[in-house]
Protein backbone atom coordinates (compact mmCIF):
# COMPACT_ATOMS: atom_id res chain seq x y z
CA UNK A 1 0.00 0.00 0.00
CA UNK A 2 2.87 2.89 1.11
CA UNK A 3 6.15 2.35 -0.33
CA UNK A 4 8.69 4.46 1.03
CA UNK A 5 11.97 4.78 -0.84
CA UNK A 6 15.38 6.12 0.03
CA UNK A 7 13.71 9.02 1.82
CA UNK A 8 15.97 12.05 2.63
CA UNK A 9 15.36 15.42 4.46
CA UNK A 10 17.68 17.83 5.49
CA UNK A 11 17.15 21.09 6.91
CA UNK A 12 20.55 22.87 6.34
CA UNK A 13 23.17 20.80 7.43
CA UNK A 14 20.87 18.84 9.77
CA UNK A 15 19.35 15.29 8.28
CA UNK A 16 16.15 14.82 9.78
CA UNK A 17 15.10 12.11 8.15
CA UNK A 18 18.58 9.77 6.71
CA UNK A 19 17.76 7.43 3.37
CA UNK A 20 14.65 5.63 5.46
CA UNK A 21 12.78 2.71 3.31
CA UNK A 22 9.85 0.81 4.38
CA UNK A 23 6.64 -0.33 2.99
CA UNK A 24 3.57 -0.81 4.74
CA UNK A 25 0.43 -3.21 3.90
CA UNK A 26 -3.05 -2.90 3.67
CA UNK A 27 -4.66 -3.22 7.36
CA UNK A 28 -1.36 -3.03 8.70
CA UNK A 29 -1.12 -0.92 12.38
CA UNK A 30 2.51 0.04 11.77
CA UNK A 31 4.11 1.73 15.13
CA UNK A 32 6.76 4.21 14.11
CA UNK A 33 8.88 4.58 16.99
CA UNK A 34 11.69 6.30 18.06
CA UNK A 35 13.33 8.86 20.73
CA UNK A 36 11.99 12.98 20.56
CA UNK A 37 13.58 14.10 17.17
CA UNK A 38 14.08 11.04 15.90
CA UNK A 39 12.14 11.86 12.06
CA UNK A 40 8.80 10.49 13.15
CA UNK A 41 6.78 13.74 12.23
CA UNK A 42 8.87 14.57 9.85
CA UNK A 43 8.48 11.41 7.67
CA UNK A 44 4.52 11.75 8.20
CA UNK A 45 4.18 14.83 7.30
CA UNK A 46 6.40 14.06 3.89
CA UNK A 47 4.07 10.52 3.55
CA UNK A 48 0.70 13.03 3.67
CA UNK A 49 2.43 15.40 1.22
CA UNK A 50 2.55 17.99 4.00
CA UNK A 51 6.10 18.91 3.77
CA UNK A 52 8.39 17.86 0.64
CA UNK A 53 11.60 15.34 0.38
CA UNK A 54 15.54 16.14 -0.05
CA UNK A 55 15.71 12.86 -1.88
CA UNK A 56 13.59 9.59 -2.72
CA UNK A 57 9.78 9.50 -3.45
CA UNK A 58 6.89 8.09 -1.40
CA UNK A 59 3.86 6.14 -3.25
CA UNK A 60 0.19 5.79 -1.81
CA UNK A 61 -1.26 2.86 -3.71
CA UNK A 62 1.48 3.45 -6.77
CA UNK A 63 0.47 6.93 -6.64
CA UNK A 64 3.29 9.25 -6.16
CA UNK A 65 3.18 11.92 -3.45
CA UNK A 66 4.77 14.29 -5.72
CA UNK A 67 3.63 13.50 -8.79
CA UNK A 68 -0.26 12.98 -7.82
CA UNK A 69 -0.82 14.76 -4.56
CA UNK A 70 -4.61 15.18 -4.89
CA UNK A 71 -5.15 11.45 -5.50
CA UNK A 72 -2.49 10.36 -2.63
CA UNK A 73 -4.28 13.01 -0.20
CA UNK A 74 -7.99 11.32 -1.12
CA UNK A 75 -6.50 8.12 -0.04
CA UNK A 76 -4.98 9.93 3.38
CA UNK A 77 -6.73 10.89 6.79
CA UNK A 78 -4.10 12.15 8.92
CA UNK A 79 -3.90 13.26 12.67
CA UNK A 80 -1.06 15.52 13.30
CA UNK A 81 0.84 16.04 16.39
CA UNK A 82 -1.35 19.22 17.13
CA UNK A 83 -4.85 18.92 15.44
CA UNK A 84 -6.18 21.57 13.47
CA UNK A 85 -9.40 22.27 15.18
CA UNK A 86 -11.80 25.13 14.96
CA UNK A 87 -12.45 25.88 19.12
CA UNK A 88 -15.49 28.06 18.22
CA UNK A 89 -17.31 25.12 16.13
CA UNK A 90 -19.71 22.56 17.56
CA UNK A 91 -18.37 18.73 16.77
CA UNK A 92 -21.19 18.54 14.43
CA UNK A 93 -20.57 22.16 12.90
CA UNK A 94 -17.07 20.74 12.33
CA UNK A 95 -17.37 17.55 11.07
CA UNK A 96 -20.23 18.96 8.49
CA UNK A 97 -17.31 21.10 7.40
CA UNK A 98 -13.86 18.77 7.33
CA UNK A 99 -16.74 16.65 5.22
CA UNK A 100 -17.57 19.65 2.94
CA UNK A 101 -13.24 19.79 2.37
CA UNK A 102 -13.31 16.35 1.65
CA UNK A 103 -15.46 16.59 -1.37
CA UNK A 104 -17.93 14.17 0.99
CA UNK A 105 -21.50 13.44 -1.32
CA UNK A 106 -24.31 15.52 -0.12
CA UNK A 107 -26.38 12.28 -0.15
CA UNK A 108 -23.75 10.78 2.31
CA UNK A 109 -22.57 13.36 4.46
CA UNK A 110 -25.20 13.48 7.35
CA UNK A 111 -24.86 9.59 7.74
CA UNK A 112 -20.75 9.72 7.45
CA UNK A 113 -20.72 12.97 10.06
CA UNK A 114 -23.11 10.39 12.37
CA UNK A 115 -21.02 7.64 11.83
CA UNK A 116 -17.83 9.48 12.25
CA UNK A 117 -19.07 10.58 15.65
CA UNK A 118 -20.23 7.38 16.82
CA UNK A 119 -16.68 5.49 16.07
CA UNK A 120 -14.95 7.96 17.88
CA UNK A 121 -17.17 7.89 20.54
CA UNK A 122 -18.27 11.63 20.59
CA UNK A 123 -21.79 11.77 19.88
CA UNK A 124 -23.04 12.46 22.93
CA UNK A 125 -21.06 15.56 22.59
CA UNK A 126 -22.39 16.87 19.17
CA UNK A 127 -23.94 20.28 19.95
CA UNK A 128 -20.91 21.00 22.42
CA UNK A 129 -18.33 24.00 21.62
CA UNK A 130 -14.85 22.50 20.35
CA UNK A 131 -12.81 24.83 22.93
CA UNK A 132 -15.07 23.09 25.62
CA UNK A 133 -13.75 20.09 25.35
CA UNK A 134 -11.20 17.86 27.31
CA UNK A 135 -7.80 16.92 25.46
CA UNK A 136 -9.27 13.07 25.35
CA UNK A 137 -12.30 14.69 23.43
CA UNK A 138 -10.34 17.40 20.93
CA UNK A 139 -8.22 14.18 20.27
CA UNK A 140 -11.13 11.76 19.55
CA UNK A 141 -12.66 14.62 17.24
CA UNK A 142 -9.18 15.10 16.03
CA UNK A 143 -9.37 11.30 15.08
CA UNK A 144 -12.94 12.14 13.77
CA UNK A 145 -11.57 14.23 11.16
CA UNK A 146 -8.88 11.41 10.40
CA UNK A 147 -11.55 9.15 9.00
CA UNK A 148 -14.02 11.25 7.77
CA UNK A 149 -14.24 10.36 4.19
CA UNK A 150 -13.22 6.91 5.19
CA UNK A 151 -9.98 7.31 3.69
CA UNK A 152 -7.88 3.54 3.30
CA UNK A 153 -4.64 5.36 5.07
CA UNK A 154 -4.95 6.54 8.44
CA UNK A 155 -1.58 8.51 9.77
CA UNK A 156 -1.73 9.08 13.44
CA UNK A 157 1.27 11.79 14.68
CA UNK A 158 1.32 10.84 18.48
CA UNK A 159 -2.03 10.15 18.78
CA UNK A 160 -2.02 9.67 23.14
CA UNK A 161 0.20 12.61 23.83
CA UNK A 162 -1.42 14.71 27.19
CA UNK A 163 -3.77 12.37 27.70
CA UNK A 164 -4.68 10.77 31.00
CA UNK A 165 -4.08 6.58 31.30
CA UNK A 166 -8.42 6.36 30.86
CA UNK A 167 -8.26 8.40 27.89
CA UNK A 168 -5.35 6.38 26.31
CA UNK A 169 -6.94 3.16 26.79
CA UNK A 170 -9.78 4.15 24.82
CA UNK A 171 -7.85 5.96 22.02
CA UNK A 172 -6.00 2.84 21.60
CA UNK A 173 -9.36 0.59 21.39
CA UNK A 174 -10.49 3.32 19.19
CA UNK A 175 -7.26 3.09 17.13
CA UNK A 176 -7.32 -0.80 17.05
CA UNK A 177 -11.11 -0.85 15.91
CA UNK A 178 -9.66 1.74 12.85
CA UNK A 179 -7.23 -1.14 11.53
CA UNK A 180 -10.91 -3.40 10.58
CA UNK A 181 -11.63 -1.02 7.69
CA UNK A 182 -8.00 0.93 7.46
CA UNK A 183 -4.34 1.28 7.18
CA UNK A 184 -2.82 2.59 10.26
CA UNK A 185 0.75 4.87 10.58
CA UNK A 186 0.98 5.67 13.50
CA UNK A 187 3.93 7.23 15.93
CA UNK A 188 4.93 7.58 19.57
CA UNK A 189 8.12 7.25 21.49
CA UNK A 190 6.56 4.89 23.97
CA UNK A 191 6.94 1.53 22.98
CA UNK A 192 4.07 0.08 25.59
CA UNK A 193 1.98 1.82 23.42
CA UNK A 194 3.05 0.44 19.85
CA UNK A 195 3.48 -2.88 21.22
CA UNK A 196 -0.25 -2.81 22.70
CA UNK A 197 -1.56 -1.23 19.17
CA UNK A 198 0.49 -2.31 16.37
CA UNK A 199 1.19 -5.56 14.83
CA UNK A 200 4.59 -4.05 12.83
CA UNK A 201 6.80 -1.82 14.58
CA UNK A 202 9.50 0.28 13.24
CA UNK A 203 12.08 1.58 15.30
CA UNK A 204 13.77 4.79 14.04
CA UNK A 205 16.26 6.94 15.11
CA UNK A 206 18.36 10.48 14.64
CA UNK A 207 16.09 9.20 10.79
CA UNK A 208 17.48 6.36 10.18
CA UNK A 209 15.96 2.85 10.05
CA UNK A 210 17.63 0.96 13.19
CA UNK A 211 14.74 -2.03 13.45
CA UNK A 212 11.41 -3.35 11.49
CA UNK A 213 9.73 -6.50 13.03
CA UNK A 214 6.33 -8.19 14.78
CA UNK A 215 6.13 -6.81 18.51
CA UNK A 216 5.97 -10.35 19.76
CA UNK A 217 10.02 -11.36 17.03
CA UNK A 218 11.19 -8.25 18.40
CA UNK A 219 12.22 -9.88 21.77
CA UNK A 220 13.21 -13.05 20.10
CA UNK A 221 15.24 -11.30 17.33
CA UNK A 222 17.02 -9.59 19.66
CA UNK A 223 17.82 -12.84 22.05
CA UNK A 224 17.86 -13.34 25.40
CA UNK A 225 19.31 -11.58 28.20
CA UNK A 226 21.24 -13.88 28.89
CA UNK A 227 19.82 -14.84 32.23
CA UNK A 228 17.74 -17.19 33.67
CA UNK A 229 15.47 -17.86 36.78
CA UNK A 230 15.64 -20.56 38.59
CA UNK A 231 13.94 -22.04 41.15
CA UNK A 232 15.50 -25.48 42.47
CA UNK A 233 14.84 -27.74 45.54
CA UNK A 234 17.67 -28.96 47.81
CA UNK A 235 20.79 -28.12 49.87
CA UNK A 236 21.00 -24.38 49.71
CA UNK A 237 25.11 -24.53 50.16
CA UNK A 238 25.26 -27.53 47.23
CA UNK A 239 22.43 -25.40 44.97
CA UNK A 240 25.65 -22.92 44.85
CA UNK A 241 28.45 -24.76 44.39
CA UNK A 242 26.89 -26.71 41.66
CA UNK A 243 25.90 -23.23 39.77
CA UNK A 244 29.30 -21.67 41.08
CA UNK A 245 30.99 -24.54 39.07
CA UNK A 246 29.24 -23.73 35.91
CA UNK A 247 31.82 -22.30 33.32
CA UNK A 248 29.71 -20.16 31.45
CA UNK A 249 27.51 -18.59 34.47
CA UNK A 250 28.94 -14.48 35.22
CA UNK A 251 26.97 -13.73 38.11
CA UNK A 252 24.36 -15.52 40.58
CA UNK A 253 21.41 -13.44 42.76
CA UNK A 254 20.11 -15.16 45.20
CA UNK A 255 16.13 -13.78 45.07
CA UNK A 256 13.76 -14.13 47.93
CA UNK A 257 12.72 -17.40 48.63
CA UNK A 258 8.65 -18.86 48.06
CA UNK A 259 9.18 -21.93 49.90
CA UNK A 260 10.69 -23.81 52.40
CA UNK A 261 13.94 -26.07 50.79
CA UNK A 262 13.53 -24.31 47.44
CA UNK A 263 15.86 -21.21 46.26
CA UNK A 264 15.59 -18.80 43.81
CA UNK A 265 18.27 -17.57 41.79
CA UNK A 266 18.76 -15.12 39.02
CA UNK A 267 21.94 -15.99 36.79
CA UNK A 268 23.16 -13.81 34.20
CA UNK A 269 25.65 -15.23 31.03
CA UNK A 270 26.96 -13.64 28.08
CA UNK A 271 24.27 -12.04 25.92
CA UNK A 272 22.84 -14.91 23.35
CA UNK A 273 24.60 -17.89 24.82
CA UNK A 274 21.98 -20.68 25.97
CA UNK A 275 23.23 -22.05 29.54
CA UNK A 276 20.17 -24.17 30.06
CA UNK A 277 21.14 -27.78 29.62
CA UNK A 278 24.35 -26.83 31.39
CA UNK A 279 22.81 -25.83 34.46
CA UNK A 280 19.67 -28.82 34.00
CA UNK A 281 22.84 -31.50 33.50
CA UNK A 282 24.54 -29.74 36.55
CA UNK A 283 21.64 -29.84 38.94
CA UNK A 284 21.05 -33.27 37.64
CA UNK A 285 24.23 -34.44 38.90
CA UNK A 286 24.19 -32.82 42.16
CA UNK A 287 20.58 -34.19 43.04
CA UNK A 288 19.00 -30.72 43.28
CA UNK A 289 16.01 -30.86 41.20
CA UNK A 290 14.71 -28.19 39.17
CA UNK A 291 10.92 -27.16 39.70
CA UNK A 292 11.08 -24.17 37.38
CA UNK A 293 13.63 -22.32 34.50
CA UNK A 294 12.85 -19.72 32.22
CA UNK A 295 15.03 -17.00 30.39
CA UNK A 296 14.90 -13.90 30.96
CA UNK A 297 13.43 -11.94 28.13
CA UNK A 298 14.60 -8.37 26.85
CA UNK A 299 11.22 -6.52 27.26
CA UNK A 300 10.70 -4.36 23.43
CA UNK A 301 11.37 -1.47 26.57
CA UNK A 302 14.78 -2.51 27.09
CA UNK A 303 15.15 -3.32 23.28
CA UNK A 304 14.25 -0.43 21.97
CA UNK A 305 16.83 1.43 24.65
CA UNK A 306 19.16 -0.94 23.06
CA UNK A 307 18.87 -0.63 19.67
CA UNK A 308 18.67 2.92 19.85
CA UNK A 309 22.09 3.60 21.83
CA UNK A 310 23.95 1.37 20.05
CA UNK A 311 23.53 3.17 17.55
CA UNK A 312 24.28 6.14 19.33
CA UNK A 313 27.52 4.45 20.22
CA UNK A 314 28.30 4.36 16.57
CA UNK A 315 27.96 8.03 15.41
CA UNK A 316 30.71 10.25 15.36
CA UNK A 317 31.24 13.26 17.56
CA UNK A 318 30.37 15.44 15.17
CA UNK A 319 27.22 14.20 14.59
CA UNK A 320 26.20 13.72 17.56
CA UNK A 321 26.58 17.34 18.50
CA UNK A 322 23.74 17.25 16.22
CA UNK A 323 22.00 15.33 18.57
CA UNK A 324 18.73 16.01 19.43
CA UNK A 325 18.23 15.74 23.95
CA UNK A 326 16.14 12.01 24.08
CA UNK A 327 13.36 12.34 26.42
CA UNK A 328 11.96 8.80 27.30
CA UNK A 329 8.70 8.50 28.62
CA UNK A 330 5.98 11.67 28.49
CA UNK A 331 3.82 12.55 31.48
CA UNK A 332 0.37 13.06 30.79
CA UNK A 333 -1.10 16.49 30.16
CA UNK A 334 -2.46 18.52 33.39
CA UNK A 335 -5.15 19.44 30.71
CA UNK A 336 -7.08 16.48 31.15
CA UNK A 337 -9.69 17.53 32.98
CA UNK A 338 -12.70 14.95 33.10
CA UNK A 339 -15.76 16.32 31.12
CA UNK A 340 -17.67 17.13 34.24
CA UNK A 341 -15.29 19.77 35.17
CA UNK A 342 -15.85 21.68 32.13
CA UNK A 343 -17.04 24.82 32.65
CA UNK A 344 -18.45 27.93 30.64
CA UNK A 345 -21.15 25.57 29.48
CA UNK A 346 -24.03 26.47 27.67
CA UNK A 347 -27.68 25.14 27.98
CA UNK A 348 -27.45 22.96 25.33
CA UNK A 349 -23.50 21.53 26.46
CA UNK A 350 -24.57 21.45 29.93
CA UNK A 351 -27.71 18.76 29.12
CA UNK A 352 -25.23 17.23 26.55
CA UNK A 353 -23.06 16.72 29.60
CA UNK A 354 -25.59 15.33 31.45
CA UNK A 355 -26.20 12.54 29.17
CA UNK A 356 -22.90 10.98 29.76
N1 LIG B 1 11.30 22.96 10.10
C1 LIG B 1 12.40 22.48 10.67
N2 LIG B 1 13.57 23.14 10.59
C2 LIG B 1 14.71 22.62 11.12
N3 LIG B 1 14.78 21.43 11.75
C3 LIG B 1 13.65 20.73 11.86
C4 LIG B 1 12.40 21.20 11.33
N4 LIG B 1 11.46 20.26 11.58
C5 LIG B 1 12.08 19.26 12.25
N5 LIG B 1 13.39 19.54 12.41
C6 LIG B 1 14.39 18.68 13.04
O1 LIG B 1 14.32 17.41 12.42
C7 LIG B 1 14.50 16.36 13.39
C8 LIG B 1 13.34 15.42 13.34
O2 LIG B 1 12.19 16.10 13.85
P1 LIG B 1 10.76 15.41 13.97
O3 LIG B 1 9.82 16.44 14.46
O4 LIG B 1 10.46 14.73 12.71
O5 LIG B 1 11.05 14.33 15.09
P2 LIG B 1 10.02 13.42 15.86
O6 LIG B 1 10.57 12.04 15.83
O7 LIG B 1 8.64 13.61 15.34
O8 LIG B 1 10.12 14.01 17.33
P3 LIG B 1 8.99 14.25 18.45
O9 LIG B 1 8.73 12.91 19.08
O10 LIG B 1 9.70 15.16 19.41
O11 LIG B 1 7.81 14.87 17.80
C9 LIG B 1 14.68 17.07 14.72
O12 LIG B 1 16.07 17.16 14.93
C10 LIG B 1 14.06 18.42 14.51
O13 LIG B 1 14.67 19.38 15.33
Amino acid sequence: MIEVKNLVKRYGNHIAVDHLSFTVEKGQILGFLGPNGAGKSTTMNIITGYISATEGTVTVNGHDVYEEPEEVKRMIGYLPEFPPLYPDMTIREYLNFVADIKKVSKSEKKQMVEEVMEATMITPMANRLIKHLSKGYKQRVGLAQAIMGYPELIILDEPTVGLDPKQIIEIRELIKNLSKNHTVILSSHIMQEVSAVCDTIMIIDKGKLILQDKPENLSARMGATGGIRLSVKGDKETIRNTLGSIDRILSIEELPAVEEGVYEFSISCNENEDIREDVFYAMCKSNTPILEMKSIRMSLEDIFLKVTNNYENSITSEENDKMIESEMGEAPDENSASEAEQVNMTEEEKSDAGDL
